[in-house]
C-alpha cells in the first residue's frame, strides 16, 4: 500500500520535473546582541497585558444594547481601566521589555525591514532565526513562517490538496485520487476554509468528524477506501477549552496510516515543559506530521508558522499560496518573536503561574476546565450579552461569544486566563460570575 512518504516523494519529483520547487533566499542582516534580559517573576509590563479603559461610547453601546441604558455606568467610571479575561496573550509577553526592546533596536536600524513576499526578497537572517528556534520547540527538522496563522492553515491545507493535482498530471484527479480530510466538527475557521479551497480545486473530500469522537473517526477512516488520508484537528479548541484527544489520534494514526495535521494556536508556549504545546503536553511530538502554531497568542506578537520535516518544507513553499503570494512578517515583529520565545525559554515560571490560575479557578468554581481558555456556556443570545453586561459593570472585560462564532444557544462567556491576572482578579470575577456558573457552584455557597 502507498504511503504518504510515497506521495510526498512522487509530488517533489514532480515539482522538481517541472522546475517548480522554490526555496527562500535569505537577505543577510545583521542580526542584534542577542540575550535579551529575562526575570524571576511578574514585573509591572505584565499587567499592561490585561488592563485596559474601554472607550466610552463602545462601553455605553455594549450596555445599552437592549435599552438598559438606565443601568449603565455613570461618566465617572467609565474612564476606570477594566480587566480583560478575553486576551489570548496567555503568557504576557507581548508587553515583557525584552520584546519591545528587540521591536525597537530592529525598527530603528531596518525600519520594517526589505518588503516582499518570502521567496523574492522579504525573507531575513531574522526570519531565518525565528524558524529555526520555532522548529527546535516543535522538536521538528524545520519550520515555515507565514504572515498568520489563519494564512498558515491554508497554506498547509493547499499545498495538500495540490499532491493530488500532481499525481494525476494534466488531468483533474479522480474522486479516489484526492485527498481524505478527516476533520474536527469543532475546527477552527481557517480550518475550514482551507479544505473549502482543496475541495473547490476538486483535490479533496472531506469528512467531518463529531467533536473529538474518535469512535466515530475510526468508523470513518475504516469505511473510506480513499488511499490518502489526512486527520486535521485543533490541539486545544478556541470556543471550548478542551483537548483533542492526541494520544487516542496517535493510535489510531498508527491504524490507519494517515498523515496527522495539528494546529495548536491556543497551546504553544502554554502546554508542555518547554511550550512545546499540547504534542509535547501528551509526550506524542514525534507522531505529529504538521504542526501549526500563531505567533499572535501566547508568543504576543503577529504571525504563523508550520512545523515539520524539510520535505514537506520543501512542498508547502513551492504550494502554499498563502504562503507564496503574501508579504512576509516585517523584520521588527519577527525579531520580537525571537525575544519572546527565548523569554518563554528562560522565564519557566510563567507556565506554572498560569497552570496555577488554571487550578484556583477550578477550586473556586467546581468546574472540571482543562486548560486556560474557559466556556461558560450560557445559552441564547440576550443570555450571554446580559451575563458580559453584568461582567462590564463588575470591572471586567469578557466579551460574549455567538454565532457565527458558536452555534445557535450556545452562545457562552469565553474567559481566557493569563500569567498577569492575580489570584484576587479570579476570585472576584468568579464572584462576579456566580449566577452563570453550574449548580455545584451555587450549592458550595449556600453551603449544601
Ligand atoms: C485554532 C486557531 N487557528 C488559527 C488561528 C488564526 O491565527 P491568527 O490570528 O494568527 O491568524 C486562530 C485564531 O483565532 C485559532 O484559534
Amino acid at each position: 500500500m502507498a504511503t504518504w512518504d510515497m506521495f510526498l516523494d512522487a509530488a517533489l519529483a514532480s515539482l522538481a520535473a517541472r522546475k517548480l520547487l522554490f526555496h527562500t533566499q535569505v537577505i543577510a542582516l545583521e542580526p542584534q546582541p542577542p540575550v535579551p534580559e529575562t526575570f524571576m517573576g511578574p514585573g509591572s509590563w505584565d499587567r499592561a497585558t490585561v488592563e485596559f479603559r474601554l472607550e466610552s461610547a463602545s462601553q455605553q453601546e455594549w450596555l445599552s444594547e437592549d435599552g438598559e441604558e438606565s443601568l449603565s455606568v455613570p461618566e465617572d467610571d467609565m474612564n476606570r481601566k477594566l480587566i480583560l479575561f478575553s486576551g489570548n496573550d496567555y503568557m504576557c509577553l507581548s508587553s515583557h521589555p525584552a520584546v519591545r526592546e528587540a521591536a525597537a533596536k530592529a525598527v530603528q536600524q531596518y525600519g520594517m525591514g526589505p518588503r516582499g513576499s518570502p521567496l523574492i526578497s522579504g525573507y531575513t537572517t531574522y526570519h531565518k532565526m525565528v524558524e529555526e528556534s520555532l522548529a527546535e520547540l516543535k522538536k521538528t527538522e524545520d519550520c515555515i513562517l507565514c504572515p498568520t496563522g489563519f494564512s498558515a492553515n491554508l497554506a498547509v491545507m493547499t499545498a495538500l490538496g495540490s499532491i493530488s493535482s500532481l499525481l494525476s498530471v494534466g488531468r483533474k484527479p479522480a474522486e479516489d485520487e484526492r485527498v481524505a480530510i478527516f476533520s474536527d466538527a469543532l475546527n477552527h475557521a481557517s480550518i475550514i476554509d482551507g479544505i473549502r479551497l482543496v475541495e473547490r480545486q476538486k483535490e479533496g473530500i472531506v469528512f467531518v468528524y463529531k467533536h473529538c469522537d474518535m469512535s466515530h473517526l475510526d468508523f470513518l477512516l475504516s469505511s473510506c477506501s480513499m488511499g490518502k488520508k489526512i486527520v486535521i484537528t485543533d490541539s486545544l479548541f478556541s470556543m471550548d477549552g478542551d483537548f483533542a484527544p492526541l494520544p487516542e489520534l496517535v493510535k489510531l494514526r498508527k491504524k490507519h496510516g494517515f498523515l496527522l495535521v495539528v494546529d495548536d494556536a491556543h497551546g504553544t508556549l502554554v502546554c508542555g515543559d518547554n511550550g512545546g504545546g499540547v504534542p509535547e503536553m501528551f509526550a506524542c511530538q514525534n507522531e505529529i506530521d504538521i504542526s501549526i502554531g500563531t505567533l499572535s497568542k501566547a508568543v504576543g506578537c503577529l504571525g504563523g508558522f508550520i512545523s515539520c520535516s524539510n520535505r514537506w518544507k520543501r512542498l508547502i513553499v513551492s504550494r502554499g499560496r498563502t504562503f507564496i503570494f503574501s508579504t512576509a512578517l516585517p523584520v521588527p515583529i519577527v525579531a520580537s518573536v525571537h525575544a519572546a520565545i527565548y523569554v518563554s525559554n528562560e522565564e519557566r515560571w510563567r507556565r506554572s503561574v498560569i497552570w496555577g490560575h488554571v487550578q484556583y479557578f477550578a477550586s473556586l468554581t467546581k468546574i472540571d476546565i482543562k486548560s486556560h481558555v474557559i466556556s461558560i456556556v450560557v445559552g441564547s443570545e440576550d443570555a450571554v450579552l446580559k451575563a458580559s453586561r453584568h461582567l462590564l459593570r463588575s470591572g471586567y472585560l469578557v466579551t460574549p461569544i455567538r454565532p457565527p462564532f458558536v452555534p445557535p444557544n450556545s452562545c457562552r462567556l469565553r474567559i481566557t486566563l493569563s500569567v498577569a491576572h492575580s489570584l484576587d482578579d479570579i476570585k472576584r470575577l468568579v464572584d462576579a460570575l456566580t449566577p452563570w456558573l453550574p449548580a455545584k457552584h451555587a450549592c458550595m455557597l449556600s453551603g449544601e
